[in-house]
């Protein structure tokens, strides 16, 4: 076969949705499917995602994009391995024994550990933390959604006292199910490992120091870190259209972002307006350590030898869109704020802080809150989708101020990608505001198009940087800024004046009594703010009232007869205790009765379909 023949496969895991690519060697996708999988807010400041369903969202997407390859005249045999990307932070605990996960995944997103951070943060030993892992302590990095879990999800204790609690972030809970439990394939790519704040950036693998002050070392299975491109490490595909396909790339989805923007020299940068928005700036073989608010972090590691970021990370950037789309009513679809935006001539006045999970860099703000200033009468609903869109861009210049400082250099252009860098005004806003031309390319599945590259250039597919050289070269947009650089200083003034009224609006005692119940314990170690009564917080309050329907905690049996679904379901009527009680089976027929049988029988096991079923039934379906 010769190599212009060869295919590689991406999976990208993000925080909203799953897709899976197929690329060919010029990189150019030729088949894909997406779809969106449950997102859980139990209760205010919480993210949680089932980790099943996002397995089998995964497993939903490259059996469809491989359909549409065939369907398209290639064969699946030319698929030749399989890259990784995923959402970062976002934290899944299972049984080593038993692969079952013990509860749902903790998002990136999620406030809920913010207790934790406080009381850590008093140690004398918190300060050496950022030196040795680029992380500042946060709600963002997984170390502390691991401890809350340690700490109020009974489940997850009692593993760990037993000693079969396994940890891993999205990458390795997704390469583990794939090969299959028993292959047991425990593994993170080292992009991954350098958010969980338990990796060296120095030495790429586990601290004992970092271990040691969450009080994890030696009691928790840890994923093998191993290089982001790699032949061996990554096992195969067990079951499924890409039976038997290696696993060869794997790297956290901005650093795959960096990748696919071709981000390999030092001084080179990108922004990825996804649901939240990351900057990455190349800093080459030696990690900076940030003074200014950003972050360091591993960008790619290929062939062992690691290359760093200086990353601003921004923790809403399209979920404001979607928050307005969703909460607010604003619109159907979240392509649709760009004209929204576009029928008022600027913001009126509004300044919209979108701090829904405090302010990430460079403020590190953990009790700012989400807040409009300047309503008036005169406000409309474009005002403040404008004002939405400005929030990235006037946080990615702060970021840009910060990295300037910290690298001594200033970016001539900034390449971006990313659902909301769909939105041209969204753009035009950002290179007015940071004053330098904003790149955008043709093909903007650039997240997923590093992970292929990553499992590309271990398969021989590709074999070096400069092979890649002509990959999504052309047709790409450049916004230049329209505005002076003193206009541009006077709006991100009033921005940064709001930045400062965003904070403080409820109080550090209200925060702590949110976090922390009553009767705090030491758990496990030695920090006191950890909670005692036994409650199982992971047990979800009351829906709020739009989703107020029955919730299927587990879909136990199911079976395809003829034209009728049938699905044998567990529910509880959402009420506090969560208890299981059983219906009776739920026939579902309606609009799957057109499917033919093999079809339908291979899609009972998918999200899709559930998601198909949950709208028929007004369920809500965990897993099957
Ligand atoms: N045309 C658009 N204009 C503005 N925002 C958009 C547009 N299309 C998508 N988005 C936003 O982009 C986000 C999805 O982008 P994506 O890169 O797929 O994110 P993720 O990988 O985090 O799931 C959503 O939050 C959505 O609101
Ligand atoms: O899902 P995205 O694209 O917003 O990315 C999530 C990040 O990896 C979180 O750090």
């Amino acid at each position: 076969m010769q190599p212009s023949e060869f295919f590689v496969g991406s999976i990208d895991q993000g925080t909203t949705s799953t897709r899976f690519l197929i690329f060919n060697r010029d990189g150019e996708p030729v088949a894909s499917h997406q779809v969106e999988f449950s997102q859980i807010y139990p209760n205010p400041g919480w993210h949680e995602h089932d980790p099943l369903e996002l397995v089998y969202s995964v497993e939903t997407c490259i059996d469809h994009a491989v359909r549409e390859f065939e369907e398209k005249g290639f064969s699946r045999s030319n698929i030749k391995c399989v890259g990784i990307t995923n959402q970062r932070e976002t934290t899944v605990v299972w049984d080593h024994e038993s692969g079952e996960p013990l509860n749902n995944a903790i998002v990136w997103t999620d406030t809920r550990s913010q207790a934790i951070v406080t009381e850590l943060k008093q140690r004398p030993d918190a300060s050496k933390l950022q030196a040795i892992c680029g992380l500042p302590l946060s709600t963002y990095s997984s170390s502390t959604k691991l401890l809350w879990m340690l700490a109020h999800v009974p489940k997850v204790k009692e593993a760990f006292d037993r000693g079969t609690l396994a940890f891993g972030t999205v990458d390795s809970w997704l390469v583990y199910r794939l090969n299959g439990v028993r292959a047991n394939v425990f593994v993170s790519d080292s992009t991954n490992a350098s958010r969980t704040m338990f990796m060296s950036l120095h030495s790429l693998q586990y601290d004992d120091t970092l271990l040691d002050f969450f009080g994890i070392k030696g009691k928790i299975h840890l994923p093998r870190i191993v290089p982001s491109s790699d032949s061996h490490a990554y096992g195969s595909i067990v079951s499924g259209a890409l039976e038997g396909v290696p696993i060869m790339g794997c790297l956290g989805d901005q650093s795959s972002a960096l990748v696919g923007q071709k981000g390999f020299s030092p001084g080179m940068a990108k922004n990825t307006y996804g649901t939240g928005c990351f900057l990455l700036y190349n800093v080459g073989e030696k990690p900076v350590i940030s003074t200014h608010g950003l972050l360091a972090t591993v960008a790619y590691n290929f062939g062992g030898k690691a290359v760093y970021a200086l990353e601003g990370s921004i923790a809403v950037a399209g979920s404001g869109v979607k928050f307005l789309q969703n909460n607010l009513a604003f619109f159907q679809d979240s392509k649709e704020v760009n004209d929204l935006a576009l029928s008022v001539e600027d913001n009126g006045g509004c300044v919209f802080v979108t701090a829904f999970s405090g302010l990430f860099a460079p403020y590190w703000i953990d009790d700012a809150k989400g807040t409009i200033f300047g309503i008036t009468q005169y406000t409309q609903k474009g005002h403040i989708a404008r004002a939405t869109l400005e929030a990235t861009c006037f946080q990615t210049k702060a970021i840009l101020d910060a990295m300037e400082k910290d690298s001594g250099k200033t970016l001539s252009e900034l390449a971006v990608d990313g659902g909301m860098s769909n939105s041209d005004l969204a753009m035009q806003t950002q290179a007015d505001l940071i004053s330098i031309p904003v790149y955008r390319p043709k093909m903007r599945e650039t997240t997923a198009l590093g992970a292929a590259i990553a499992a590309g250039l271990a398969a021989g597919l590709w074999r070096n940087f400069a092979e890649l050289r002509d990959i999504n070269r052309v047709g790409g947009v450049v916004f230049e800024p329209r505005i002076t650089r003193e206009e541009s200083a006077k709006k991100f003034g009033e921005w940064e004046k709001a930045v400062q009224m965003s904070r403080g609006w409820i109080g550090a005692e209200k925060n702590a009594q949110d976090s922390v119940p009553n009767g705090a314990q030491k758990w496990p170690n030695g920090t006191s703010v950890y909670p005692a009564d036994n409650r199982d917080l992971s047990a979800p309050k009351p829906l709020p009232k739009q989703s107020q329907s029955p919730l299927i905690s587990d879909v136990v049996a199911g079976s395809n007869t003829g034209t009728t679904f049938k699905v044998k379901a567990w529910t509880a009527s959402g009420d506090l205790d969560f208890q299981p009680a059983k219906v009776p089976t739920v026939s579902i027929s309606g609009d799957l009765e057109d499917a033919d049988e093999e079809d339908l029988f291979l899609e009972l096991r998918k999200v899709e379909i559930l998601q198909k079923l949950k709208k028929l039934r007004k369920l809500k379906l965990s897993y099957y």
